[in-house]
């Protein structure tokens, strides 16, 4: 008999759980978005109402599947298979939900544990890492390959914001991470002054954070080849909402083993060289990049080591282990900074006197050096953005781009191209006089869309008006 079984089955214990899992479940999701009627019980009853904590979700969650799968099997076992198939039908509507929840209820978990993992809660100095949102911060000179690791980081498969701070207006940086991350996970700040940058950084934090992060493992923050990494680690400690939802996990330094002898070995001690030397003390780990443009990089350790102790990862793209870099520092004697006594911590940013604001950088030759930049004796370095309209003919552009690099004594040149004849947008990259070539990128011109080229330049001697010149020269 049909009908006496299901009442049987109604009343099978199996029901209990699922019914009340359910109901959390229910609760909880209700619960994510205080409305007026909960925030009106608060003021009523005087009672905090504090939302779950990850562990109970994934435990509700956990429970809820295990419900309906008790559920399901239930109803195979008294109903036959075709009630069981039936209830499975039913239940998978809610278990695909219920699965993705726990799945990102798990990677989270995963991410905050790696930060646990590492010490951060036996660290006096640092909060408790639970319910924060952990926070990487990519620092490294000009081309040393910073937007190259974040899109090594990125294709590990994590779901993480990334936050780029650029130099000059091109966005081959972002169009570059955009490749890896999606167009909705990227964000831009501009300008390279830290104070502006801390006010900024911060402001797009509070929006992030108001908006909800939806299953973002964390962020990663792109400093700009010329910032003082002291500024942006300031941004989370000075503020108390930032501190409450946000934690540093690493300040990752990117070294440029091909082109850093020059600033490390210097005789004379340049704003270039003070701050790379800014950028490697401020590190929990050193990533010892472009080795293979090297030929002795073991000559360079003992330079880094005076500025930093902790361990230097040799690598080639930025290709270290995910895990090394993010959870394996735990093997082997502690290198976290900020975890041996009278070490760096993240807190000395707060009381350290930061005389390096950021390299002065200006787009126009006539500006006047700001007084946070170089002693006006000292070469300044400039920064020059050019944008022309219409295509550029691919050899003539090449050949004049390897011409000002040598001619300017460029540190840097990147840019976002259109070619004559191709609709996607092209890419190129130099750092000093290595030019990486041109190449086509994913994205492509729009249809009605205006196309135009657009460089950024950074140098001691270059010259808009030249560079301008040169371009409109390359048009075909
Ligand atoms: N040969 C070689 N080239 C590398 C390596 N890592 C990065 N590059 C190249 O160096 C250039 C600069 O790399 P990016 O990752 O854009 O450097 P960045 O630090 O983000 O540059 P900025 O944001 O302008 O400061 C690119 O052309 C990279 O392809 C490496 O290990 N070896």
């Amino acid at each position: 008999m049909i009908l006496p079984d299901a009442f049987d089955f109604l009343a099978s214990p199996f029901l209990v759980p699922v019914l009340c899992t359910g109901a959390v479940f229910w609760m909880h999701s209700k619960k994510q978005k205080p409305d007026e009627t909960s925030q009106l019980r608060q003021m009523l009853w005087g009672i905090q109402f504090e939302p779950f904590r990850q562990q109970q979700q994934l435990m509700i969650g956990l429970l809820s599947c295990l419900g309906l799968l008790l559920l399901v099997a239930a109803a195979a076992v008294r109903l036959g298979p075709l009630a069981g198939a039936l209830a499975l039908a039913v239940a998978s509507l809610g278990l695909r939900p219920l699965w993705r929840l726990v799945l990102g209820k798990l990677r989270r978990l995963r991410s905050r544990n790696l930060l646990c993992s590492k010490g951060g809660s036996a660290d006096s100095d640092l909060e408790p890492c639970e319910a924060k949102l952990p926070v990487w911060i990519v620092t490294g000179f000009l081309g040393s390959g910073k937007t190259t690791l974040v899109n090594h980081i990125l294709r590990q498969g994590h779901r993480l914001l990334v936050i780029q701070n650029e130099t000059g207006d091109t966005s081959l940086d972002a169009e570059l991470v955009i490749e890896a991350a999606g167009e909705e996970n990227v964000m831009l700040i501009n300008g390279c002054a830290c104070c502006q940058i801390r006010r900024d950084l911060r402001d797009l934090l509070c929006r992030v954070r108001d908006k909800g992060m939806g299953d973002v493992e964390g962020i990663v923050i792109e400093c700009c080849g010329l910032a003082d990494p002291r500024a942006v680690v300031q941004t989370f400690l000075l503020d108390e909402e930032m501190k409450r939802s946000l934690q540093i996990q690493e300040v990752i330094a990117v070294i440029d083993a091909a082109h850093v002898a020059r600033h490390l070995l210097a005789t004379t001690s340049t704003p270039a060289a003070r701050l790379v030397e800014v950028q490697i003390a401020f590190a929990s780990v050193l990533l010892l990049n472009k080795i293979d443009q090297c030929d002795d990089f073991d000559a360079l350790r003992p330079a880094i080591r005076a500025i930093n102790s902790v361990q230097i990862l040799p690598c080639t793209y930025c290709e270290v282990d995910f895990a090394t870099l993010f959870a394996g520092a735990g093997k082997g004697p502690c290198t976290k900074p900020w975890r041996q006594d009278g070490g760096w911590s993240p807190f000395r940013a707060l009381t350290e006197d930061i005389q390096l604001r950021s390299i002065c950088v200006s787009d126009h030759e006539d500006q006047q050096p700001s007084p946070e930049g170089p002693l006006p004796d000292r070469p300044q370095i400039r920064c020059i953005s050019v944008r022309v309209w219409g295509s550029l003919e691919l050899d003539a552009f090449n050949r004049w781009v390897l011409r000002t690099l040598q001619d300017m004594d460029v540190m840097r040149a990147k840019g976002v191209l259109a070619i004559s004849g191709y609709d996607a947008k092209f890419a190129f990259q130099a750092v000093h006089v290595a030019f990486d070539g041109t190449v086509a990128l994913a994205s492509k011109w729009g249809k009605d869309e205006r196309r135009f080229s657009e460089v950024v330049i950074i140098g001691f001697e270059v010259r808009a008006d030249l560079i301008e010149h040169g371009l409109k020269r390359c048009r075909a």
